[in-house]
């Protein structure tokens, strides 16, 4: 029993390092500054943070983004924002919001964009993710108007691959919407 246990502890020492030395690779791959320091600041690690409960309840409301990450599509944005989750000063959108590149949603406002934010404490970290950003020409203005100093973050992946994992889901959606394949 205490051995299976040691095993499972094992294991998940080892899937967290994997996701760690992944996040570092593809920074270094993007010629990103690796110092996680960088990464993170101004957001100092508080050595009292252990969990939301700890902090005072008043603390927690919900913040507008400091950090898109705006594809590419089908390049592992979901993989990326779960892994950079795992971090308990990062809160992360669950779903995409398409706050910027779409005029419907555009137009609802700031106080509508903060409310599809998670809840987060002074000096947690938010992060939202939609793909679309990276191919709408209207976004880096309208970011750009929000907060000059928002960071953006891409992740890539071998473009044929990619085209192939997008044509795959954009035809088996068609094929759902229409029941034919292109
Ligand atoms: N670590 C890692 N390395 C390489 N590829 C990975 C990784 N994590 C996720 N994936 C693959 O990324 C595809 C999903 O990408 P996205 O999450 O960006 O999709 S989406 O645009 O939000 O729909 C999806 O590709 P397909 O399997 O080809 O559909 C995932 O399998």
């Amino acid at each position: 029993m205490e051995f299976t246990r040691v095993k499972l502890a094992l294991t998940c020492l080892g899937l967290i390092t994997i996701v760690i030395i992944q996040i570092l690779y593809i920074s270094s791959k993007l010629g990103v500054n690796c110092d996680i320091k960088d990464v993170f600041f101004k957001y100092e690690i508080d050595k009292n943070f252990k969990s939301n409960e700890i902090l005072p309840a008043i603390e927690r409301r919900r913040r507008l983004p400091d950090a898109l990450i705006i594809g590419v599509r089908k390049g592992g944005t979901r993989a990326l924002l779960d892994a950079m989750a795992l971090h308990p000063q990062i809160k992360a959108a669950r779903r995409e919001v398409h706050f910027f590149d779409q005029n419907e949603t555009y137009s609802l406002g700031i106080e509508w964009y903060r409310q599809q934010m998670p809840f987060s404490h002074s000096g947690q970290l938010t992060i939202e993710k939609t793909p679309a950003y990276f191919a709408s020409s209207i976004t880096p203005s309208r970011v750009y108007q929000l907060n000059k100093n928002m960071k953006i973050i891409i992740i890539l992946r071998d473009p044929v691959i990619r085209t192939i994992s997008d044509f795959t889901q954009v035809s088996l959606k068609l094929k759902k919407l229409t029941n034919k394949f292109i």
